[in-house]
């Protein structure tokens, strides 16, 4: 589905992704991890067309995604969630939802059309009773599911999801991660997710891919993750720093 070969990103002297190679499969929860710093979401961003890379190629379903704009990008199939929570949080839990909707597709949607995704997604993360509600009142757990919905309401073939556990508790990082599963398991969508909670990552992905500065050092099962030298090695190299 989704295919990197040798992507550069640099910032100036600094580079960010080192000539990483990767690929996503069709109904694949894949990890990226790596320690502060790694250019996970350098990576996610040469993906979606936010800081295309200076070299490589980047596939989707054979297209070529360099040099395509985010929402191109978005139009083709890839939605994301981001680290910040995005949502408008003076509108409705409804109006939200509808923005994935409206701006993910390349058709253009009738506004009773992008209502039932918007719903039908709504329904999907356990929302639809709350959607005339401002998003604000939500709590962060709740908002986080929304940012979900919002993603698969343009009914996309793959997720790209930036540390969605930051701040939840265990039960809530549990719920988060039992609604990815459910997307790949229920609806066929990939989802490639960025998270620091190993015990979330560790639980549900098909596959890990692990970066230390910029470089790609491991992509394997998490079993084979857990017991890789390097990876521990770098973890470790953190906490020394
Ligand atoms: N827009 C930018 N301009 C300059 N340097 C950047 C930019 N974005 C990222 N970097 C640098 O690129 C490197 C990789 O950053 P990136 O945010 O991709 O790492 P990360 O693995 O996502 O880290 P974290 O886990 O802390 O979010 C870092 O050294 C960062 O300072």
């Amino acid at each position: 589905m989704l295919t990197a070969t040798n992507v550069t990103k640099k910032f100036g002297g600094l580079v960010a992704v080192d000539d990483v190679d990767f690929s996503i499969d069709d109904e694949e929860i894949v990890g990226l991890i790596g320690p502060n710093g790694a250019g996970k979401t350098t990576l996610f961003n040469t993906v979606t067309g936010v800081h295309p890379p200076n070299t490589g190629s980047i596939t989707f379903n054979g297209t070529e995604l360099i040099g395509k704009t985010p929402n191109e990008v978005a139009q083709l199939g890839i939605a994301r969630t981001f680290q910040a929570v995005r949502t408008f949080n003076e509108s409705t839990v409804l109006d939200n939802a509808m923005i994935g909707a409206i701006f993910g597709t390349d058709e253009s949607v009738s506004k009773t059309e992008a209502t039932d995704r918007a719903r039908e997604a709504l329904a999907f993360v356990g929302l639809d009773d709350r959607r005339d509600e401002e998003a604000g009142g939500l709590t962060i757990a709740d908002r986080k599911q929304l940012e979900l919905a919002k993603a698969l309401a343009a009914e996309p073939e793959l997720i790209l999801v930036d540390e969605i556990g930051a701040g939840l508790t265990p039960t809530e990082i549990d719920e988060i991660t039992r609604t990815l599963e459910r997307a790949r398991d229920e609806r066929g969508v990939s989802v490639f997710w960025i998270e620091h909670i190993m015990e979330a990552i560790m639980s549900v992905t098909d596959r890990i891919i692990v970066l230390n500065q910029g470089e790609k050092i491991a992509d394997g099962t998490p079993a084979e993750i857990r017991s890789d030298d390097r990876v521990t090695e770098a973890y470790l190299g953190e906490v020394e720093s």
